[in-house]
């Protein structure tokens, strides 16, 4: 079974929109959501799959708590069948964390190659969290999030140096960092250096679910990331439509 977030109660994040962040911006896409992760960003766009309580306390604890409205369990075979129902060959598997959920997606995107086999499949991840081994050979492309310290999540739960190596060392994986200051791209830069990161595979993000903010800090990152020879990615689907969920 897999755990997705809901869009309403009873609804998996099940969608096709298009691919609104980094390498891939733009391409026609289907989503899919999953529930909980083992981080706690203040800024989280989708706190709703993972704080659950309304006591702004993530539960770590696996499926081991009331599972509310946010969340919904289904079969991987269901999940399939929904994903090629929708229609682009892509599939962008985000969460939460997808990856605490690696053995079910591996299940998943089994099914799911039966049913449409020329797939692309990318994921959405903190890069705290190695893949499964039955999951990493059926996934194309990482998009790998670490998250700096304006996420309010401690370094050492965030930012594990081995895990990082191993991105670094990873041809599918292209980082994303969120930023909302300049100073937040010194981080960025001190970790780059550190892992040796590949120019070309670190993207820039702004932090911010208005267009209004993001416009406002892409402007002031231009320059600094054109400085640093990395790459800049907008948020595509908060200028199409807002901060909503399914989208
Ligand atoms: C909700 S996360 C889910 C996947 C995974 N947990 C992660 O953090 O990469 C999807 C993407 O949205 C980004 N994100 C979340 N909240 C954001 C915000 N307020 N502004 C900009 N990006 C945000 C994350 O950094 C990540 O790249
Ligand atoms: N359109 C669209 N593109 C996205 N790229 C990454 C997303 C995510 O939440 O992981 C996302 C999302 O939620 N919507
Ligand atoms: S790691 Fe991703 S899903 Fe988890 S809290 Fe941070 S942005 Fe949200
Ligand atoms: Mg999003």
């Amino acid at each position: 079974m897999l755990t997705l977030a809901t869009t309403v109660p009873g609804e998996p994040e099940i969608f096709a929109s298009l691919q609104g962040e980094g390498p891939s911006l733009g391409r026609p896409s289907v989503f899919v959501r999953l529930s909980r992760c083992n981080l706690a960003c203040h800024w989280c766009d989708t706190a709703y799959t993972w704080r659950f309580t309304g006591d702004n306390r993530p539960h770590r604890d696996g499926l081991a708590f009331d599972r509310g409205d946010n969340q919904l369990a289904l079969a991987e075979a269901e999940v399939a069948a929904r994903i090629a129902a929708l229609g682009p060959d892509r599939l962008v598997i985000t969460g939460g964390e997808p990856l605490l959920q690696g053995a079910a997606l591996a299940r998943l995107l089994d099914a799911l190659a039966v049913l449409r086999p020329a797939g692309h499949v990318e994921i959405e991840t903190n890069g705290t969290v190695a893949p499964h081994p039955a999951l990493d050979p059926l996934v194309h492309q990482y998009n790998v999030s670490p998250k700096l310290a304006h996420s309010g999540n401690p370094a050492e739960l965030a930012l594990p140096a081995e895990r990082l190596a191993a991105w670094a060392a990873e041809p599918r994986a292209f980082f994303k960092f969120v930023v909302a200051t300049p100073d937040d791209l010194a981080e960025v830069r001190e970790l780059a250096r550190r892992h040796a990161f590949v120019s070309d595979r670190v993207f820039i993000m702004p932090e911010g679910t208005r267009p209004a903010i993001l416009t406002e800090r892409l402007r002031w990152l231009a320059p600094l990331v054109l400085a640093e020879g990395w790459r800049l990615t907008d948020r595509l689907h908060i200028h199409l439509y807002g901060d909503t969920r399914g989208t």
